[in-house]
């Protein structure tokens, strides 16, 4: 029997997050795992014109929570939705809800967060900082409560280059910055997030380290521990392989890329690309609410969940199984062939966005407006590229994480448990890993069935016949006014059609001779 599967049964758990990516995964291998656990409280906000209940009835009907249904029947009498809005400072929770938690909750999972990297600092602070530092102060006043897992990022301190399972403390305290974004206009703000974030790239990185400290300083006497993932990538066994459903990381890329929109990235080949599998995170999420309830360490214990140090892949080997797992399993309807290159190169980068992803989308958009169709390709290839441009932060370096905690975790669960809630990294067999990863974005994403495969890969016939033909007359055309300008040309081309001559003419007579 599992300890870990055990200790979550009639237990109240209380998850911010749950409706995203991390916090569904989370969420689906709770229930499957302990579905005698007593409730899960989410706390959500209503979206895209949708009710609470009706984003939960959606989580619930999803491919994957449909192994969810078969071992707890009951689920959706199991999870509470709670109206919160981390973006106002009391979390906006009515006073019966909040009542409710403060009582019943035994573990709180902290998932909720903003991930874009160009979010403005306010609105990073509310949700990153301000929001963690109110579910610590809710916290402190739940008399039940075992355990507190916040999740931050294993990037949170990449301003480093060796990082510790410590928290490092940023120069300005989170204090004096949840304050200043309470009387700071934005145009001051904007002015003084660059001095603020300093050698981080984003404000992302920055107020998830700031959040970091608020949980250090907030702690009081609670059980607290801290999981920091690296980038967060589709699931690798459970439960199912593949499954993904946002465009975060690299799922946005692959889609750039197997459309053929993305063919060259300014990344580092050699540098690390530390993946990590989202039930990976989840299962080791787990095993640390678990072992922080049952052992309370006497102090915060920080948890690495990162590939590299464990089973690294580098980028240019992950960029060649992507693009062998296209060959198997091609996109519908793509622009161009797919080929993505990295090159740590800038004058090559820029060669390559001007000739491989402006040209063709400007060619495309006249096409386009030539047929009396709305120009488009233009715009989304300069959002792609200002995408790319956000993300070549964490494709040209490599970090090391110490994994101290992480393995001591590992060497502290029965072999049950480490088959259950399974997070060694050392098993994962990457190039099955990224065919998978494709295989998901293209079901789960593209919502492309796999009876369309014959099809895209004809398309992608067509499209290498079109190159081909292509290049072929540009190449005439440029020899052909080179021929009219140069007199060396012509000789060079006098050159090749009189040995050509000879050369058919020795295989003519040779042939005769034979005969
Ligand atoms: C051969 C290939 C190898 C592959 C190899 C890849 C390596 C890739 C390494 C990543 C390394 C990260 C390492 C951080 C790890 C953490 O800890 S951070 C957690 C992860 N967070 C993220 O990834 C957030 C990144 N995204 C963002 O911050 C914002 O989306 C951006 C990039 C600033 C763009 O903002 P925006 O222009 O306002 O765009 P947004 O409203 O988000 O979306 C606009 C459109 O772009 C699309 N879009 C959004 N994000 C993306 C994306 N990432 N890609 C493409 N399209 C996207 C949207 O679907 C949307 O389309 P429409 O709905 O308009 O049709
Ligand atoms: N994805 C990655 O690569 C990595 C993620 N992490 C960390 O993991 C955690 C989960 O990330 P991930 O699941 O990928 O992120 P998602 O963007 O998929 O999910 C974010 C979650 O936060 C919720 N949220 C955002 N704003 C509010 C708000 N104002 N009120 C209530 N809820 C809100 C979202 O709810 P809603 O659905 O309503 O928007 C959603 O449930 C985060 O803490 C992140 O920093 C760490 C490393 C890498």
């Amino acid at each position: 029997m599992s300890m870990i599967a055990a200790f979550y049964s009639g237990k109240s758990i209380l998850i911010t997050g749950a409706t995203g990516f991390l916090g569904k995964v989370l969420m689906e291998k709770l229930f499957r795992t302990s579905p005698d656990l007593k409730v899960i409280y989410i706390l959500m906000r209503p979206k895209s014109g949708q009710t609470l209940q009706q984003r939960v009835f959606q989580i619930l009907n999803s491919k994957l929570f449909e192994k969810v249904k078969d071992v707890c029947p009951n689920v959706h009498e199991k999870i509470r939705a709670i109206y919160a809005d981390l973006n106002q400072n009391d979390l906006a929770i009515s006073k019966e809800d909040m009542q409710e938690l403060l009582s019943c909750t035994n573990i709180v999972f902290h998932c909720a967060a903003t991930v874009r990297f160009d979010d403005h600092l306010r609105h990073a602070v509310q949700l990153n900082v301000t929001a963690t530092q109110q579910l610590l102060l809710m916290a402190s006043q739940m008399p039940k409560l075992e355990a507190f897992i916040h999740i931050s990022t294993a990037f949170s301190n990449c301003n480093l280059k060796h990082i510790d399972e410590v928290i490092y403390p940023c120069p300005v305290e989170p204090k004096k910055i949840i304050d200043s974004m309470e009387w700071l206009d934005d145009a001051i703000i904007d002015e003084i997030t660059p001095k603020l974030i300093g050698d981080r790239p984003n404000t992302y990185t920055y107020t998830k380290a700031l959040g970091e400290m608020v949980v250090q300083q907030e702690s009081r006497n609670l059980n607290i521990a801290i999981v920091r993932p690296s980038i967060v990538g589709a699931t690798w066994q459970e439960p199912f392989p593949g499954w993904v459903d946002n465009l975060n990381g690299p799922s946005g890329l692959i889609i750039a890329a197997g459309k053929g929109f993305l063919r060259a990235i300014r990344g580092t080949p050699k540098a690390v690309a530390d993946l990590i599998p989202v039930d990976t995170v989840a299962n080791l999420t787990l095993a640390v609410g678990w072992y922080t309830a049952v052992n309370r360490p006497k102090s915060t214990l920080i948890y690495h969940c990162t590939s590299g140090n464990f089973n690294p892949c580098y980028w240019g080997k992950m960029g060649f199984q992507v693009l062998a797992a296209f060959e198997k399993i091609p996109f519908e309807r793509a622009f161009r062939r797919p080929y993505a290159d990295f090159t740590t190169n800038t004058i090559t980068t820029q060669y390559w966005n001007a000739v491989s992803h402006r040209a063709p989308a400007i060619i495309y958009d006249f096409y386009l407006r030539l047929t009396g169709r709305k120009p488009r390709m233009t715009k989304l290839m300069n959002r792609l590229l200002r995408t790319v441009s956000m993300l070549e932060y964490f494709l040209n370096r490599s970090w090391e994480w110490s994994t101290y905690n992480t393995e001591m975790l590992m060497s502290e669960l029965s072999p049950e448990d480490q088959r259950v809630f399974n997070f060694d990294v050392r098993q994962l067999n990457w190039l099955e890993y990224i065919e998978n990863y494709v295989l998901g974005v293209k079901k789960y994403l593209l919502k492309e069935d796999m009876a369309g495969v014959p099809k895209a890969k004809q398309h992608l016939k067509r499209l290498r016949n079109i190159h081909y033909l292509f290049n072929t007359a540009l190449l005439l055309i440029a020899w052909r006014l080179l021929i009219a300008r140069s007199q060396m040309a012509r000789n060079v081309w006098l050159f090749i059609v009189s040995f050509c001559y000879k050369f058919l003419s020795y295989f003519r007579a040779s042939g005769t001779l034979k005969v």
